[in-house]
């Protein structure tokens, strides 16, 4: 057999040229490319072999590493799990940064390849720069950090281990059912090591991602339980949206009439414009698909983890009266909430359902349209909600005085609320633009009152809320979708936390536009602070004297290159969205918003660990509240 001499790291990157998937008849390459920060644990070895032989494999400088894997993650979601970017990192505190981010993507069972340097595997020169010299085992390094937050991790000590390894990385990452971060840890010195690689091993590979089709039991099982039931709803998970389900989801619905209600990760597989779409669910859910949930007496859970967001820590449904029927590639996922299992991908699974349901109808009748229009309704009350000086009634209520909003109004120079610009934002860009958003309160209004109607242009990662995902993720769907106008909305407190790939998007060219709503401070977590009783303490973001910080986040995005806007009217908002339109380059909108103008409420709860004793009766009484709401939910 052939044999070619390569270093381990020339081996590595000539394979990744090679990979390639099969899905639905299409054959492409399966990395498009790598992100890169180079470090002396990776530069003279993954770095000289970019250098000397790239093949197709476009290559990014992060700027962050962790920026740069959530960039990739966002990327791979974009792209429905069927592409990817590898990441490479210099050892230590570069490879410690990967931890956020594969844990972000793990959560969200999105396959990203990282790459992380290690330390020397012959040990001769130990402790090498960055190497945590851990007393009990020189074996145990930073990388060993990454193992919880993988799918799959390994650790090359040896140039031929790459062989094994990565054709373990390859199957995890394409594999549906176990899609999640791969991480191949390489010792810095065995990097740049040559070997004599079989030539087989480099030759093109097809990774074959077909579709599972359930058995004739799981069929007539689900078939069954759907006849039997009055009030069937679909919760339409990310599981559907991966398996590009829409226009089966949208037959079933409309045949039987059957109302959809979306998780986060499933928003915009269906478009909010079919009727019987009732958005989105759970804690940050709409009015409507609460009510249908709770009323339902089948649960139809389509790809979905089915997290405390999206069942309201267990009690948005009747417990007492709903079954569960669950179509998922992953058995771990199927098993939840005493289900009917159905362990198969989802668009075929309901394309050999359909044929089963002939003659069925639910008995929602007209109340599926009814409850869309209540919602409607409210959805236009939030997107006209105007600030008084006097007496002013706030989203969130019961938390500041008019005083504290008299305060901010002055001190942000702004009257306008965060449903109000968001809803604004949501009429002003095209239809067919991607929003990337994850922590803070943006999240759920997006779930509540953002209408996507192109599938896929919602790009929200919230199984891991990661602060800092919005704007590296921007990057990440601007490299999947090139020809649409890619929107991070931003909070104030996620944006500081971490922009870093704003500036990469801005140096290679990539238009990204930032949304910030700057509503100084931890918006949403001042709001579960409060609402539990508990005071203002360290959310808002005030000074040494109390002052409300006011941060010129347009003039920090113009010293970066982009061209920026300061608003703080609808008029102004969208003046800045439509000038952004035409500009080339990024753009930074910083939107000045009032506090406790977010969403809230819609018959939803969260089960979060408030204190058993304190000094305050208001806690004593969120405590207590909490204890009464506990016993309605499901335990497990
Ligand atoms: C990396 C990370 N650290 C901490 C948190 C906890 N956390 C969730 S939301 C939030 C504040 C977000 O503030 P901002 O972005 O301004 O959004 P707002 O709630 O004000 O809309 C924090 C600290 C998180 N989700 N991610
Ligand atoms: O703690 C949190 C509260 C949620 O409201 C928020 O969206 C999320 O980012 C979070 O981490
Ligand atoms: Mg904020």
């Amino acid at each position: 057999m052939g044999k070619v001499r390569l270093t381990t790291a020339q081996a590595l990157i000539k394979f990744l040229n090679q990979q390639y998937i099969h899905i639905d008849g299409k054959e492409f390459p399966f990395v498009e490319g790598v992100f890169a920060i180079f470090g002396h644990g990776n530069v003279l070895g993954i770095g000289q072999a970019l250098e000397q032989d790239p093949g197709h494999l476009k290559v990014f400088q992060g700027k962050n590493e962790q920026g740069m894997a959530l960039a990739a993650m966002a990327y791979s979601k974009q792209m429905l799990r069927q592409k990817i970017y590898a990441v490479t990192t210099s050892v230590g505190p570069g490879s410690a940064n990967l931890v956020t981010a594969a844990a972000t993507a793990l959560a969200n069972n999105i396959p990203v390849l990282l790459l992380p340097a290690d330390t020397f595997a012959t040990r001769q020169p130990d402790p090498v720069l960055q190497q945590v010299e851990q007393e009990y085992s020189a074996a145990v390094t930073t990388n060993d950090a990454l193992k919880p937050v993988s799918r799959y991790w390994d650790r090359i000590t040896r140039p031929e281990q790459l062989m094994s390894s990565l054709l373990r990385a390859f199957e995890v990452m394409t594999d549906p059912g176990k899609s999640g971060p791969a991480t191949i840890c390489i010792a810095q010195d065995v990097e740049g090591e040559a070997y004599d690689y079989d030539e087989k091993f480099f030759e093109k590979r097809v990774h074959y991602v077909d579709r599972k089709a359930p058995v004739d039991r799981e069929l007539q099982g689900a078939a069954q339980l759907i006849k039997n039931s009055k009030k069937p709803v679909i919760l339409v998970g990310g599981g559907a949206k991966y398996s590009q389900a829409k226009n089966i989801l949208v037959e079933l619905s409309e045949k039987h009439n059957i109302p959809l209600v979306e998780t986060q990760a499933g928003k915009a597989t269906v478009g909010s414009d079919f009727r019987n779409n009732l958005g989105g669910m759970g804690i940050t859910g709409t009015l409507a698909a609460n009510k249908a949930a709770r009323e339902s007496d089948l649960i139809i859970g389509i790809g979905t983890r089915y997290t405390d967001f999206a069942t309201s820590s267990k009690t948005a449904f009747d417990f007492e009266k709903s079954k569960f029927l669950n179509i998922n590639v992953s058995r771990l996922q199927a098993y939840k909430l005493d289900a009917f299992q159905v362990v198969a991908d989802a668009k075929l699974t309901l394309e050999q359902l359909v044929p089963l349901l002939e003659g069925y109808e639910t008995q929602f009748g007209r109340e599926i349209a009814e409850l869309k229009e209540e919602w409607l309704t409210e959805r236009k009350r939030l997107s006209e909600v105007t600030f008084t000086r006097e007496n002013f009634e706030p989203e969130v209520k019961n938390n500041f005085t008019q005083d504290v909003f008299n305060e901010y109004a002055d001190a942000l120079n702004t009257e306008l609320a965060q449903t109000t610009a968001l809803l604004a934002v949501n009429d002003t860009v095209a239809p067919d633009s991607v929003i990337i958003t994850s922590a803070g309160s943006l999240p759920g209004d997006v779930q509540r009152i953002w209408n996507p109607t192109v599938e896929n242009t919602y790009n929200v990662e919230y199984g891991y809320s990661c602060m800092g995902y919005e704007v590296s993720g921007a990057l990440g769907a601007k490299l999947a979708t090139p020809n649409q106008e890619v929107y991070s909305l931003v909070g104030d407190g996620s944006f500081l936390l971490m922009h870093s790939e704003f500036i990469t998007a801005i140096q290679y060219n990539q238009k990204v536009n930032i949304v910030l709503f700057d509503n100084s401070g931890w918006g949403c977590i001042n709001n579960l602070q409060m609402e539990n009783g508990s005071d203002s303490f360290y959310t808002e973001f005030r000074t040494h004297n109390n002052e409300i910080l006011n941060i010129d986040y347009a003039k920090v995005a113009e010293g970066y290159g982009a061209k920026t806007y300061s608003v703080n009217t609808v008029d102004g908002l969208k003046a800045a969205l439509e000038d952004a339109k035409q500009q080339e380059v990024s753009t930074l909108i910083d939107i000045k918003v009032l506090p406790k103008t977010m969403t809230d409420g819609y018959e939803s709860w969260w089960n979060v660990g408030v204190a058993e004793v304190s000094h305050k009766d208001s806690i004593q009484k969120a405590f207590d509240a909490r204890k009464q709401k506990l016993e309605l939910a499901k335990q497990y």
